[in-house]
């Protein structure tokens, strides 16, 4: 298909000019507004072919405007965000409960509706002292919000008392809640959170209502009546916790060997799902996974799906976490979620740059031997798996800039490396590129008025990366962060040139623009 203008500077054969220009005028209704219709003869030159169709045009024309007043009659589509309720007490230290459960479901995208239970006056240290509310304004609370809003599955946590255990258990058969019950006994650092009495109330009365319980080792073995030290004794507890009358057990594994166990009573299933252990604050993991699982289950995920995923959300949120008060510090499920964007921004980034990269004709004369490469950090990187860059790098074919791969996390090392280097200086660096050394290049990044710093092979130690090394001597000679970093190579080293930046966007216009000085 021609394009406009090769198509009106045609004058020969007209029979396909009229069918070369119906299809652009169809393409055209598609791609604009009705209202641009009138000025549509003028610019294609309509006269100049005898037969054509008027109500061809017409047709097309009609047929977009009835499109576009049924679209606009049509009520406007509802997409419905799952609405889960959290019946826990409250931590004044805000690392875990309800402050946790809310944390989590905002962070996984549903609507989080809260009862509280208890108030707890507690801190990274433990739990100094308990008010619990009355069975009552429990009741209340969970009255008000399934009255009013669609309430499918719930989560409880701290429960307290017997009584507010039993009340809880009338609630949910009263508004058919789909409950994850996670069985909160006593807080890590310290502090009964449910009376002794009431561990019975919980397994006979509250347990048999509830789709999934999501215990630890420990609260398994109190649930099940026995101790819990190996994945063999998780089995035989999780078997002992189904017979109590919950659909499905999730020992999560976090006090054994990492790995959570799913036990589905109705398929007699076991599954288990592996994970790492991670450091960090861990103070609210347990509501953070059992507010995450309902999150997850909410929205349409199975059990497995939903244990999976919550897995690695706890594990982010606890990698994540940032120093707070003298004990255990708490989990941060936004951090989690916000580097999910971060990633994806900076995927978006590198791609971009990437295409302004292929687009100059001028840039593939700067790609040096070994190939180039473009890399992009999340910020606070701390690992190659933290830079996304082009997975083989980007070579010069037929004159061109071609990325051999796609733009991928963990995809570079020296590229990365320099960044991961350079980010330790400066956090707002997070991206770089390698160019071809040549003098000519290196006097056109003066004439920019880039600043410029070097290393030199000759004298890196023993045993050293050499990117990480050298970034970190050309920044130290400097004396603040240079916007170019060249070596003049060594022996079966390709001399070098890398640019950095903020943004691989940035670097990338960068690169282009010391290309056309050069040429
Ligand atoms: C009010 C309140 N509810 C529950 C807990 C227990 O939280 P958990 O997520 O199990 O984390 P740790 O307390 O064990 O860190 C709590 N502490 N407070
Ligand atoms: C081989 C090589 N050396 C470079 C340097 O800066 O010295 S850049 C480079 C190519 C890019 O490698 P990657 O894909 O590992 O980032």
């Amino acid at each position: 298909m021609r394009n406009e203008r090769e198509f009106l500077q045609d004058k020969d054969n007209p029979s396909e000019k009229t069918k070369d220009h119906l299809i652009l005028l169809r393409r055209f209704f598609t791609n604009n507004s009705i209202k641009t219709y009138k000025n549509l003869p003028e610019r294609h030159n309509i006269k100049l072919i005898s037969y054509f169709q008027k109500k061809e045009l017409y047709k097309v024309a009609g047929k977009r405007m009835k499109e576009r007043e049924t679209s606009m009659t049509e009520k406007p589509l509802k997409i419905k965000t799952p609405i889960v309720l959290t019946i826990a007490g409250s931590d004044s230290g805000g690392g875990a409960g309800i402050a946790a459960d809310l944390k989590t479901f905002a962070a996984l995208g549903v609507h989080g509706t809260c009862a509280i239970t208890s108030v707890t006056a507690q801190n990274t240290t433990g739990v100094l002292k308990t008010f619990d509310l009355t069975p009552e304004t429990v009741a209340s609370q969970i009255e008000a919000v399934c009255t009013d809003m669609e309430v499918r599955w719930a989560k409880s946590g701290m429960l307290a008392s017997s009584e507010i255990v039993r009340e809880v258990a009338k609630e949910v058969r009263k508004y058919e809640l789909s409950l994850v019950l996670d069985p909160v006994i006593a807080a890590e650092a310290g502090g009964n959170l449910l009376r002794k009495e009431a561990i019975s109330v919980l397994t006979e009365e509250l347990l048999p209502l509830c789709k999934v319980t999501t215990p630890n080792a420990s609260e398994a073995g109190v649930l099940a009546g026995m101790s819990v030290k190996t994945p063999e004794d998780a089995k035989i507890a999780a078997r002992k916790i189904t017979d109590l009358g919950v659909e499905a057990v999730i020992i999560t594994g976090g006090h054994l060997d990492a790995t959570d166990l799913i036990y589905e009573a109705d398929s007699e299933t076991f599954t288990r799902i592996p994970g790492t252990f991670v450091k960090g604050g861990t103070h609210g993991t347990g509501c953070t996974y059992s507010a995450a699982v309902t999150a997850f289950l909410a929205s349409g995920d199975n059990l497995e799906g939903a244990a999976r995923k919550a897995k690695k959300f706890v594990e982010k949120a606890i990698l994540k976490s940032r120093p707070a008060g003298r004990g255990v510090s708490p989990v941060n499920q936004l951090g989690a979620i916000l580097e999910e964007k971060e990633r994806y921004l900076v995927l978006r980034n590198v791609k971009k740059a990437v295409s302004i990269l292929e687009g100059s004709p001028d840039f593939s004369k700067l790609i040096p031997e070994v190939g180039c490469n473009i890399g992009m950090a999340i910020p606070e990187a701390n690992s190659y798996e933290d830079v996304a860059a082009v997975e083989g790098r980007i070579v010069r074919y037929m004159g061109r800039a071609v990325p051999v791969g796609c733009v991928d996390f963990g995809a570079s090392r020296h590229v990365a490396s320099i960044i991961l280097a350079s980010l330790r200086y400066d956090p707002e660096i997070r991206a770089a590129i390698n160019v071809k050394y040549s003098r000519k290049a290196l006097s056109a990044c003066r004439d920019m008025k880039l600043g410029i710093s070097s290393f030199d092979r000759a004298e890196e130690p023993e045993n050293s990366s050499t990117m990480d090394w050298g970034t970190t001597e050309a920044i130290k000679k400097y004396g603040s962060m240079p916007k170019v970093i060249y070596d003049k190579g060594g022996q079966g080293k390709e001399p070098m040139i890398r640019l950095l930046g903020r943004c691989a966007t940035e670097v990338a216009k960068l690169a282009v623009e010391l290309a056309e000085q050069i040429q």
